[in-house]
């Protein structure tokens, strides 16, 4: 799957052995770290497989966390995840689709962020049957409001149903349709600068052009988190070149460069950045 193949036996065979007693397949985190280099000859190591050695001499031996599927399952034991939520993610573990829902720890760190910011107008790209919004919008304030872009109805259907469930449905507007035309209308609309949060966790090919959107409709001190920045791994391995893989990789690559905003890259799920507009 990628050049960490190569990097990490020993983790590798951790993780297998793991993954076969629980039947299902090898969680990819450990493979790709680049930081796992280390371990290669130093099978000692095995005695700890949470723990990765980095492999750039710049870091010295800054040692890092790999989540094996033993160490992950622990997460979510540690996240209050209300009684709703924990309903939507277990009727959507049943339909096609289930595995692009965000993990109830990222969906946390999402509504601990709305609240930090004490957002009141927030937008997310990408609503699927809504396990993301749903965590926002019950954090919102009563005259909060999120905007829900998603172009399918039908995953929509699922969500409106639980915003209802929860009490929230007059917090959320949803936006049925093509998301970076519903974007563009808000502009034309005169929302530019009114919102205080955006999530982006739709279409990796439009990531770029989701992020210069919201940077127009983002005030200035608000933030835009982009879901999926690690993208399985696949952002490190040069081998790697498919359109979504290139999309992200660049997008990563600009916005360290990208002085309208201050960044920071959370290892969290299938990676976050977020973004504070300057
Ligand atoms: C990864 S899922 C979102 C998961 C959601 N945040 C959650 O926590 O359950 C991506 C969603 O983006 C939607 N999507 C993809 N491309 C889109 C586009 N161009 N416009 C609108 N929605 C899009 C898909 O229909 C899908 O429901």
């Amino acid at each position: 799957m990628s050049t960490g193949l190569a990097l990490n036996r020993c983790s590798i065979s951790v993780c297998r052995t793991a993954d076969t007693l629980l039947n299902r397949p090898t969680v990819p985190v450990v493979r790709n770290l680049k930081f796992s280099r280390r371990l290669i000859g130093n099978c000692s190591t095995v005695a700890n497989p949470f723990v990765v050695v980095a492999d750039d001499d710049k870091y010295g031996n800054k040692q890092v966390i790999s989540l094996t599927p033993r160490l992950y399952d622990y997460v979510p034991t540690n996240v209050r995840e209300p009684k709703i939520l924990k309903q939507l993610r277990e009727e959507t573990s049943k339909l096609r689709g289930s595995q692009m829902q965000a993990s109830p720890d990222q969906a946390q760190l999402l509504a601990m962020l709305v609240q930090i910011l004490g957002a009141e107008r927030c937008i997310e790209v990408g609503v699927y049957t809504g396990y993301s919004s749903l965590a926002v919008a019950l954090v919102l304030p009563e005259s909060g409001c999120l905007v829900a872009c998603d172009r399918d109805s039908n995953s929509l259907e699922v969500a409106k149903r639980y915003y209802d469930l929860a009490g929230v449905s007059h917090k959320v507007n949803v936006k049925h349709g093509i998301a970076a035309e519903s974007l563009n209308s808000m502009i034309q609309n005169g929302e530019g600068s009114s919102y205080d949060f955006a999530f982006v966790d739709a279409d990796k090919r439009m990531y770029q052009d989701y992020f210069e959107l919201l940077l127009q409709l983002v005030r200035v001190g608000g933030v835009i988190v982009m879901d999926n920045v690690l993208w399985h791994g696949r952002v490190s391995d040069p081998m790697v070149n498919d359109a979504k893989t290139i999309s992200i990789r660049n997008f990563n690559k600009k916005l360290m460069d990208d002085k309208r905003v201050s960044i920071s890259m959370v290892s969290i799920g299938d990676g976050m950045t977020i973004c504070r507009k300057r």
